[in-house]
């Protein structure tokens, strides 16, 4: 492929210049080109990446990958619903954990093929009309101000000007982006090294488990994907050196025959050293740029979450950045980025070294202790659904963020307000079944439980939200009355309409599926008041934005 702009017509200028093709990089821009923002991507390589680094997603990022219409094909070319197991010494099954099953309506765990999820984003993004996709093109330097964003960038040696109302860095651990706005990054890196393997043509039937193999001598982990592919990682030792053991005649040593019989040239994909960092940027923002992905933060791959947090990233950035440009954004609205995402992806670099430190555990007093404590753990019964249920990766919680927390009156425990919205099986007025969110549309949704949407204030119009009445089962929906924009919905089973305790409350739910706020109608007015903090809706009337409605696609 040549580098430059892929062929196709360039909506100019940009609104959002995103630097970094990766996964990260396109989810947000697909996600805001999605929503009629122009979108240009800077990228070094000029192809997609066909590294299999990541190879763990949770629901939440295929909920994404749903709205952005790859979920399918990607699940297609994936181990569905792993879990993992840990091994202690002389190889005992210390514990088997797998997350609790999905609200969400996605495997709650998958193993995947990162160049097929690069791929499927990459031919997206080359077919949108609203993202511009600068191959070859390297950033080299950054200016932002109170007005906008001009990034400097060379391509076969020319040097030209991008300018942008807005910037997001998505390009990885050593992020030009990152250096060039002069954000910290804080952690550390760990002394170990790790050999890791992706290996083709696996031909052994693997349980779709994640193995931890901690028995103090070797440490190593397995993991299976499907179509013949196979993940080995080794721990190295001090004493190792790196290139030596990663010749083909080491890496066969390392393989055969206590992993395979033989090894056929082809074999093996990749064969790699790295050593795993710890590190969250100091600042997620700086002005009108943002930091996403492997920029923002750095874990090791134990807890498979270093993907999903760029995914959370992502979709959590794009709709404040549509927000802005659509005009009713506050500082306050810009800001929650950060308070949102540097909290949990601390948390989860955090909960990443923990688990790398437990398998990684090679002096005998350590690994003793570490056995018994697991064994002793297993006999708490709460304790040990906590670790059979993989409750130590904790999901997000925005509730420090754009949320409005009950005021005085009644509260809905059910429906947690900062948590992911879960994704119901509903039926329409035609009889169809599909989750929820194919109906929520793009922005923002009031749903309506016990309570037709139609009676909630004209703000909810204002900033674009879907209508939504929700039924329990077995209550047939109606076509709404002519005028009334109000989507009816009867869910297949009762999970959001059980959760209200019967009463009649309002869900505001924001355009990435996080529940702003659960409330009755006589609380309305506070509700808007300090949703208005965050996106108000006047303002966006008096700007009345110049998004480019031709260019809003909406993929089932
Ligand atoms: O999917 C998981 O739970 C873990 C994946 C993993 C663990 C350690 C090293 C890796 O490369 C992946």
């Amino acid at each position: 492929m040549q580098g430059g702009i892929v062929e196709k017509r360039i909506p100019e200028p940009s609104r959002v210049i995103v630097i970094g093709g990766g996964p990260v990089g396109l989810v947000t821009a697909l996600l805001l080109a999605d929503a009629g923002v122009a979108t240009t991507v800077v990228e070094r390589a000029l192809a997609p990446g066909d590294l299999p680094r990541a190879i763990s997603l949770q629901d939440e990022s295929f909920r994404v990958f749903e709205q952005l219409g790859i979920a399918d094909a990607l699940k297609s070319e994936s181990l569905l619903d792993t879990g993992s197991r840990y091994f202690g010494l002389n190889g005992r099954l210390l514990a088997e954990a797998k997350p609790s099953p999905s609200r969400l309506g996605h495997p709650a765990k998958t193993q995947f093929d990162q160049p097929i999820l690069e791929q499927l984003l990459f031919d997206r993004a080359v077919e949108h009309p609203g993202v511009t996709l600068l191959l070859g093109t390297e950033a080299t330097a950054i200016t932002h101000d109170v007005n906008g964003v001009t990034v400097h960038v060379t391509e076969r040696g020319v040097t030209r000007q991008l300018s942008a109302e807005w910037l997001v860095g998505a390009d990885g651990g050593r992020s030009f982006t990152r250096s060039a706005l002069g954000i910290r990054l804080d952690g550390s890196t760990q002394t170990q090294r790790w050999i890791v393997v992706d290996l083709l043509n696996e031909r052994a039937q693997h349980e779709p488990f994640a193995e931890f193999h901690c028995d103090g001598k070797r440490p190593y982990v397995l993991v299976p994907g499907v179509n013949g592919r196979l993940r080995i990682e080794f721990m190295l030792f001090d004493h190792e050196d790196p290139d030596e053991m990663t010749t083909p005649t080491n890496i066969r040593n390392l393989l055969v025959p206590a992993f395979r019989n033989k090894l056929l040239p082809g074999d093996v994909r990749r064969a790699a050293v790295y050593v795993a960092h710890q590190r969250v940027a100091h600042n997620y923002r700086s002005g009108r740029a943002f930091l996403v992905g492997d920029a923002a933060h750095l874990m090791p791959p134990f807890a498979g979450q270093g993907l999903n947090a760029g995914v959370r990233d992502a979709a959590n950035l794009a709709w404040k950045l549509i927000e802005a440009i659509k005009g009713g954004a506050s500082e306050r609205l810009l800001d929650s980025y950060e308070i949102e995402r540097r909290a949990h992806g601390a948390k989860m670099v955090k909960i990443s070294r923990r688990v790398g430190a437990v398998v990684m555990a090679t002096n005998p007093l350590a690994t003793q202790t570490r056995d018994a404590v697991v064994r002793l753990v297993n006999l708490v019964p709460s304790a040990r659904r906590y670790l059979a249920n993989m409750r130590f990766i904790t999901p997000p919680d925005y509730s420090a963020g754009v949320a409005v927390l009950p005021g005085d009156g009644p509260k809905f425990a059910g429906v947690q307000i900062g948590r992911a919205l879960s994704q119901p099986t509903v039926t329409d007025v035609d009889g169809n079944r599909a989750g929820l969110d194919t109906y929520l549309g793009r922005g923002w949704a009031l749903i309506g439980v016990g309570i037709n949407p139609e009676k909630a204030s004209a703000y909810w119009n204002g900033i674009d939200a879907t209508r939504i009445h929700l039924l329990p089962p077995g209550v047939a929906p109606q076509k709404s009355a002519a005028g009334a924009e109000v989507i009816d919905l009867a869910e297949t089973a009762a999970a959001l309409t059980g959760a209200t305790g019967g009463e009649p409350v309002f869900i505001a739910v924001r355009p990435d599926r996080y529940v702003a706020a659960v409330f009755a109608a006589s609380d309305e007015q506070r509700v808007v008041e300090e949703l208005r903090n965050f996106i108000d809706d006047r303002a966006r009337e008096a700007r009345s934005p110049q998004l480019d409605s031709s260019e809003r696609r909406d993929v089932a």
